[in-house]
C-alpha cells in the first residue's frame, strides 16, 4: 500500500460515512467498480479523476440512485434496494445536472418541500445561506443561469445540516465570489467536527483549500485514497543522471521502475531519467547507490501525480 494511502484494514469500525465491498454498477458500455474502500466520516473527501471516470456514478451509488451489487454501507447504514430507514434525511445532495422536473419551481417553493421532508431543516440557515450566496428568491429555477441555479441548490442541501453532503462538482457555474462563499459555507459546515463532506471536483484549488483526503478515480475504478497533505507532501519527481555516462537508456527506466517507491520513470535525454515517486528519500538512496547523481526534486501538482496513477493503473490493466 502507497504511503499515506487510506485503506479497509485501516479504518476503525463505526468512524467510516462510506464503506464498499465489492460495491458495482453496470451501465451499458460502463462498470464502476467492483470498488473495496472505505471513506472516513467527520472529514472532507474530494474525488477527482478524469471525465468519464464514474465519479457521479459513484455519487449516486451512495444515493442508492444506482442499482448497486456487493455490499455498501453509508453512515453505518447497510444500503438496501427497499428501504433507507431515514437514511435520505441525514444526507445532502446536489447533482451535476439539475433536475428538470423541478424547473417551474423558484428557490423558495423548493425550500418549502424539502423542509417537509427534513426533519433538521433550519429558515433561519436556509435564510442566511441564500444571503451569504446572494442566490435568487424569486425566479423560477428554470430560468436561471446554471451559477445562479447552483448557488440556490446549495442552499437548499445545506438547510438541514446534513450529516453526510454529498456534492458533485459543487462549483460548476459559480463566480469567483460565490465560490469563495461555498469555500467559507463548506468550511463552517465542517467546523462541528461531525460532518462528512464527499464532492467530486476538478478544481485543483478546492481540493487544496477543503479535502482531508483525496479519491482517484479511473475508468470506473478507484486508483487510491490518500491522504492529501502526505500526499503533496511524498510525492515528487526527481531528475536522475548516470554518474558514468553509460548508454542504455531503455534499460535505465525499466531498471529504475523497480526501485523503492517510484511510479513512473521515463527517459528525459542521454542518461537521463525522469522519475515519479511517492517515497522520495528510498528513491534517492537507491539511485545514489546505483550509479545516479540527482538533479533536481520537485514537488508534484494533483494534475502530475494523477497522470502518473492513470499511466500506471493503464499499465496494470
Ligand atoms: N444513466 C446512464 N446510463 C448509461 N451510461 C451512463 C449513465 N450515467 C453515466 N453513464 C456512463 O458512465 C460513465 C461514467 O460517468 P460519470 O458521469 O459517473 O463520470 P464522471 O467521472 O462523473 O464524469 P465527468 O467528470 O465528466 O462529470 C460514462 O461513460 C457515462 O457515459
Amino acid at each position: 500500500m502507497s504511503l499515506g494511502m487510506y485503506g479497509l484494514e485501516r479504518t476503525e469500525s463505526g468512524n467510516e460515512a462510506v464503506s464498499l465491498k465489492g460495491a458495482a454498477v453496470r451501465h451499458d458500455g460502463f462498470a464502476l467498480g467492483p470498488l473495496d474502500l472505505t471513506v472516513p466520516a467527520g472529514m472532507v473527501t474530494a474525488i477527482v479523476g478524469p471525465n468519464g471516470s464514474g465519479k457521479s456514478t459513484l455519487l449516486r451509488l451512495l444515493l442508492r440512485l444506482a442499482p448497486c451489487e456487493g455490499e455498501a454501507a453509508v453512515l453505518g447504514q447497510r444500503l438496501s434496494p427497499d428501504s433507507d430507514e431515514g437514511l435520505r434525511e441525514r444526507i445532502g445532495f446536489v447533482s451535476e445536472l439539475p433536475h428538470a422536473y423541478e424547473n417551474h419551481l423558484t428557490a423558495d417553493e423548493k425550500a418549502r418541500f424539502a423542509s417537509k421532508w427534513y426533519p433538521g431543516w433550519s429558515w433561519e440557515r436556509y435564510e442566511r445561506l441564500m444571503r451569504s450566496f446572494d442566490a435568487d428568491r424569486v425566479k423560477k429555477l428554470g430560468k436561471m443561469s446554471k451559477g445562479m441555479r447552483r448557488k440556490a441548490e446549495l442552499a437548499v442541501a445545506m438547510a438541514h445540516d446534513p450529516e453526510l453532503l454529498l456534492l458533485d462538482e459543487p462549483s460548476s457555474g459559480l463566480d469567483p465570489s460565490a465560490w469563495k462563499a461555498l469555500l467559507d459555507e463548506l468550511t463552517r459546515y465542517m467546523d462541528r467536527g461531525d460532518r462528512t463532506l464527499i464532492f467530486a471536483t476538478h478544481i485543483t484549488e478546492e481540493v487544496r483549500r477543503l479535502a482531508d483526503y483525496v479519491l482517484f478515480m479511473h475508468r470506473g475504478r478507484c486508483l487510491g485514497l490518500y491522504e492529501k497533505d502526505r500526499l503533496f507532501e511524498a510525492w515528487r519527481v526527481l531528475a536522475v543522471q548516470r554518474t558514468d555516462g553509460a548508454a542504455g537508456k531503455e534499460d535505465a527506466a525499466r531498471l529504475l521502475k523497480q526501485a523503492p517507491g517510484v511510479q513512473g520513470a521515463q527517459e528525459a535525454g542521454p542518461g537521463i531519467c525522469r522519475i515519479e515517486s511517492d517515497a522520495p528519500e528510498e528513491t534517492e538512496a537507491y539511485c545514489l547507490s546505483n550509479g545516479y547523481r540527482i538533479l533536481s526534486s520537485q514537488r508534484m501538482e494533483l494534475e502530475e501525480i494523477m497522470a502518473c496513477l492513470v499511466r500506471k493503473g493503464d499499465a496494470g490493466r
